[in-house]
């Protein structure tokens, strides 16, 4: 016999409400509820320190097919504040498998819920953008009311906006560590499969750790490049004083505008003409620190199949993004040059300064998950410090 799941439901602020069953912790949560079209790398996802205060709903339908692992985690814990799908497999499958999502969602206190129209709500979100929701999963046997809905529908209401809140300072490390592993591989020297170590670094690069995915920090030390990765409100001198071949600037969660420290940082950084490389949060810092402004975009960038353009070759490549707020092209000083677009609504995707040897990414080149086509850009931050420092 299998267990009866026990129920749960979602509400948006705008009133509607949608009933499911629990997949996870039960209890309630809230967040900014997020629509991510990537059709792979749930754990990935879930463990992207950016989706901290978001509920995400995946809209490919068949979810936890896989299990999970201890290799595919972006961060040491789930930052998504709940997750929403169609479907949950019974049974998952696969060699590295040590649990079942459900296992790792209730092990980690995630409430997470699964039986929605996917495509109805991810229409809604695409029609009237984002906004704040809750879950609210119920133990087994119970049974859920009109006073359920309206619990859920009051705490959606009352969810702080994602706009102004700095989180950057809330998932960063709060001590600085070095950082070796490089990228997974199938069959490594021994024929194991797994992460392998840098031996021989050419150079030393300090990232800012606003949320960090891990697979950035490997794809740097793949390159050769020794990693130190300091706390989001690290003052530059402290970083100067380390005297790195180059900085790099985290991907990361909430609103780039507040993190005023990190803004200052980055200024102070580029200035001194160190080789800096910013990816998403960090690319919208990069924006602002040299005099451009930021928005909220209405329902934001999530999946692994955006196509972006590099302007000056014109080549497109598919890529993996995770954006609620972008830059905006009409405030940029000349300074600062597009490099790439989105293709799906023009929106900025890549910029560089024409005086210092810094630039920075909307998207993510480091996948995990999604496509490699960008990934090349981590090559072009190793030849920028290759040549400043000849
Ligand atoms: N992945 C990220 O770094 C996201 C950046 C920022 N929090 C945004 O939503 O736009």
């Amino acid at each position: 016999m299998f267990p009866v799941p026990a129920p749960a439901l979602l509400a948006l602020a705008d009133g509607t409400v949608f009933r499911g069953t629990a997949i996870g912790a039960t209890g309630l949560t809230v967040g900014e509820v997020v629509f991510n079209t990537a059709l792979t790398g749930y754990q990935e996802i879930l463990t992207d320190p950016s989706y901290r205060q978001q509920l995400v709903t995946l809209t490919y339908p068949h979810i936890g097919n896989t299990g999970v692992n201890a290799e595919d985690v972006e961060s040491d814990a789930i930052h998504a504040a709940g997750l929403i799908i169609k479907d949950l497999p019974l049974l998952h499958s696969n060699f590295r498998a040590s649990a079942s999502l459900t296992q790792y969602l209730q092990a980690a206190g995630t409430v997470a819920i699964a039986g929605i129209d996917t495509r109805a709500l991810t229409r809604r979100l695409r029609q009237h953008g984002a906004q704040n929701g809750a879950i609210l999963a119920l133990a087994e046997g119970q049974t859920l009311s009109d006073a359920h809905a309206a619990q859920a529908l009051a705490a959606a209401r009352s969810a702080p906006s994602m706009a102004g809140q700095d989180l950057a300072r809330v998932v960063s490390t709060a001590q600085p560590y070095e950082w070796t592993q490089t990228e997974w591989q199938l069959a490594r020297a021994d024929g194991s499969p797994g992460y392998g170590e840098l031996s021989a670094p050419r150079f030393h690069v300090v990232a800012y750790d606003f949320g960090v995915k891990k697979n950035i920090l490997r794809m740097l030390a793949q390159r050769g490049c020794r990693v130190t990765v300091v706390p989001a409100q690290t003052p530059a001198a402290q970083v100067l004083a380390l005297r790195p071949d180059g900085v790099f600037l985290s991907n990361g969660p909430g609103d780039p505008q507040p993190c005023d420290y990190a803004i200052a940082a980055a200024r102070e950084l580029i200035d001194s003409g160190l080789p800096t490389f910013g990816i998403c949060l960090g690319h919208q810092i990069m924006a602002l620190a040299s005099g451009a402004q930021t928005y909220k975009m209405p329902h934001g960038h999530h999946g692994a199949n955006h196509p972006v353009q590099e302007l000056a070759s014109g080549r497109v490549g598919i890529t993996s993004q995770n954006h609620g707020f972008a830059v905006q092209r009409e405030s940029l000083p000349a300074h600062l040059r597009v490099t790439h677009i989105s293709l799906f609504d023009g929106t900025v995707q890549g910029l560089e300064r024409t005086d210092r040897p810094a630039f920075c990414f909307q998207g993510h080149p480091e996948a995990s998950p999604g496509p490699h086509d960008i990934a090349s850009l981590f090559d072009r931050f190793t030849a920028l410090m290759a040549q400043e420092n000849t």
